[in-house]
């Protein structure tokens, strides 16, 4: 079987990109690792597979996978990939496009300035809809990882973040601490792991190790979830210049109740054909 596909990436996060409506696919989790892998396959930190919806009022439904084969509820930098990827293939023409996720409907825009702004939907806190294995959604958690008490803020933007802040990113320890936290055995479906520095109220700089794919140059669900902690814990304002290894990433945030807003850019590198 053959399928073409796209490879994509937003900010350095990068994707493989498969129109699953014009074809057939379909991918096991051997298949999704090979072709992950960045020596014998053709390397991602996250495949995209988009679809027909399953409800007539939605343009389509897209599922995520982790280069580890997992398949996950939110992507924000492959969002901003989707849209860009579903006008190049001319598979619609609409600006706002509603499309299906695990975690529920998302509205992404494409802008006039040719970035794409996605409305991530209302974070959460409670411990249950992280899973998070605490009492009470205190912004404020003690982890112990390994020798260190680590100070987290848990967040779900459909998915789950643990954010901490940190003085320098260049300097935290990101490879060290990030697959403890990630495989905690208080986070029952893991989670992705951020390291925020407070650069100014309007400014953070920002490293993820992300759960089931390590740490990316990008991850737009952990910018949200770190706006949204600093923001919780009083260090930020509304609207926040996010600074990632891969470039940058506007995030607002109305407060409680309210959805977090990410504008930023997406890029398609190339097309190809896979064989299987
Ligand atoms: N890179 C992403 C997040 C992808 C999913 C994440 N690794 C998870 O397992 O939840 C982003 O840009 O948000």
């Amino acid at each position: 079987m053959k399928f073409k596909f796209s490879k994509m990436h937003g900010l350095g996060n990068d994707f493989v990109v498969i129109d699953g409506v014009r074809q057939t696919v379909q991918l096991t989790t051997e298949r999704l690792r090979q072709l992950g892998d960045r020596h014998t396959g053709v390397g991602f930190d996250q495949l995209l597979l988009v679809e027909a919806p399953q409800a007539a009022e939605n343009d389509f439904r897209y599922r995520i996978f982790n280069n580890d084969g997992s398949e996950v509820e939110q992507c924000g930098n492959g969002a901003r990939c989707f849209v860009k990827f579903v006008t190049e293939q001319k598979l619609t023409n609409k600006r706002a496009i509603r499309v299906e996720t695990a975690k529920g409907v998302i509205v992404p825009m494409l802008d006039d300035n040719g970035l794409i702004t996605v409305d991530m939907g209302v974070p959460r806190f409670a411990p249950l809809d992280i899973p998070f294995i605490a009492e009470g959604d205190a912004i404020s958690h003690p982890l112990q990882v390994g020798e260190h008490s680590v100070d987290i803020s848990v967040v779900s933007m459909g998915n789950p973040h643990a954010v901490q802040v940190v003085a320098n990113v260049d300097n935290a320890p990101v490879a060290e601490q990030g697959p403890l936290i990630e495989r905690h055995s208080r986070f029952p479906e893991r989670v992705n792991a951020g390291f925020m520095q407070i650069v100014n109220r309007g400014e953070i700089r920002l490293r993820v190790y992300e759960r089931g794919a390590g740490e990316t140059l990008a991850c737009g669900t952990g910018a949200c979830a770190a706006v949204v902690a600093g923001i919780r814990r009083g260090l930020l304002d509304k609207v926040v210049l996010v600074h990632t290894r891969g470039g940058d990433l506007t995030i607002s945030w109305g407060g409680p109740g309210l959805p977090v807003k990410m504008t930023g850019p997406a890029a398609t590198v190339f097309n190809g054909e896979i064989e299987i």
